[in-house]
């Protein structure tokens, strides 16, 4: 197995208070990983951590290679400014900025790119909507546009599907499952149960820590979820702080 990302105990947390506690594993290149656990289980921080946004307090996690502006990251919709001021053309066009620059110019062939990706998630005619007038589906439809776009080997999705309708997660679901053919390697944080037994072969059962990681059949049992919700229940947010190790904190 190759792996695309590993964790050596790896501990993430905010004002040095841990919300996700010493996760060690690999995910191989090209899975198809759903995240899970309750509210708060640390499905977000530990996303963070992975895309470069929250540095480790211990441990270390590896890319395989990557940087961590090489992955594409969806995050919450509810992470996203909506009053921004900015159309739907140019907020997707965003997803160039690897190869554009962030002053760059859009030239004919991004342009060209920009209107394929809102073509393939079905918001043609909305080029010149400001952000703020989407609908939560569409939103999340661009949001899935830019990732397309980005055209990366790690694709990071936070609760993509979260109040959609069953067309737009059918149609979104089909664009992650693509991404899966294509073997890049995605992972997804999701809370609809019947959702990850159907498309994800894999799942980490997070609350805090790894509750089970491996084959979702095997992972979803009624004991580990029981098991999940009582460790994140029993856990106290104010927790003292883990101890830091310079040599070994760091995004890679
Ligand atoms: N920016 C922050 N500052 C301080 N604490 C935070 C911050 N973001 C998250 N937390 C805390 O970290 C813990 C894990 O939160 P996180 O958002 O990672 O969980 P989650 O599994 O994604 O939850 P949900 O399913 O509700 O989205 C929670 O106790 C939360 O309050």
């Amino acid at each position: 197995m190759t792996a695309q990302l590993a964790f050596q105990n790896v501990t993430l947390g905010y004002d040095r208070h841990p919300a996700v506690h010493h996760l060690n594993g690999e995910i191989a290149a090209g899975s198809l990983l759903a995240v899970v656990g309750p509210n708060g289980a640390g499905k977000s921080t530990l996303f963070r951590g992975i895309v470069g946004i929250l540095k480790p307090l211990t441990g270390a996690i590896t890319l395989g290679g990557l940087k961590a502006r090489d992955i594409a990251y969806l995050p919450q919709s509810v992470d996203i400014d909506r009053t921004f001021p900015i159309s739907v053309f140019d907020f997707v066009g965003t997803g160039l900025w690897r190869t554009t620059g962030i002053f760059g110019g859009l030239g004919k062939k991004a342009r060209e790119q920009i209107g394929q990706a809102l073509a393939a998630v079905g918001l043609n005619g909305f080029e010149n909507r400001n952000i703020g007038t989407l609908s939560g589906g569409q939103m999340q439809r661009m949001l899935f546009a830019r990732v397309l776009l980005q055209d990366a080997r790690v694709i990071v999705l936070d609760e993509p599907f979260n109040a959609i309708d069953t067309k737009t997660s059918a149609d979104l679901i089909a664009l992650v499952r693509h991404w899966h053919a294509e073997k890049r390697t995605v992972l997804a944080a999701l809370h609809d149960m019947e959702m990850v037994r159907a498309h994800f072969p894999e799942t980490l059962l997070l609350a805090r820590g790894s509750v089970a990681w491996g084959p979702t059949q095997q992972v979803l049992t009624a004991d580990n979820l029981l098991e999940a919700r009582r460790m994140c229940e029993a856990f106290d947010d104010g927790a003292g702080t883990c101890v830091v190790d310079p040599a070994h904190s760091r995004a890679a």
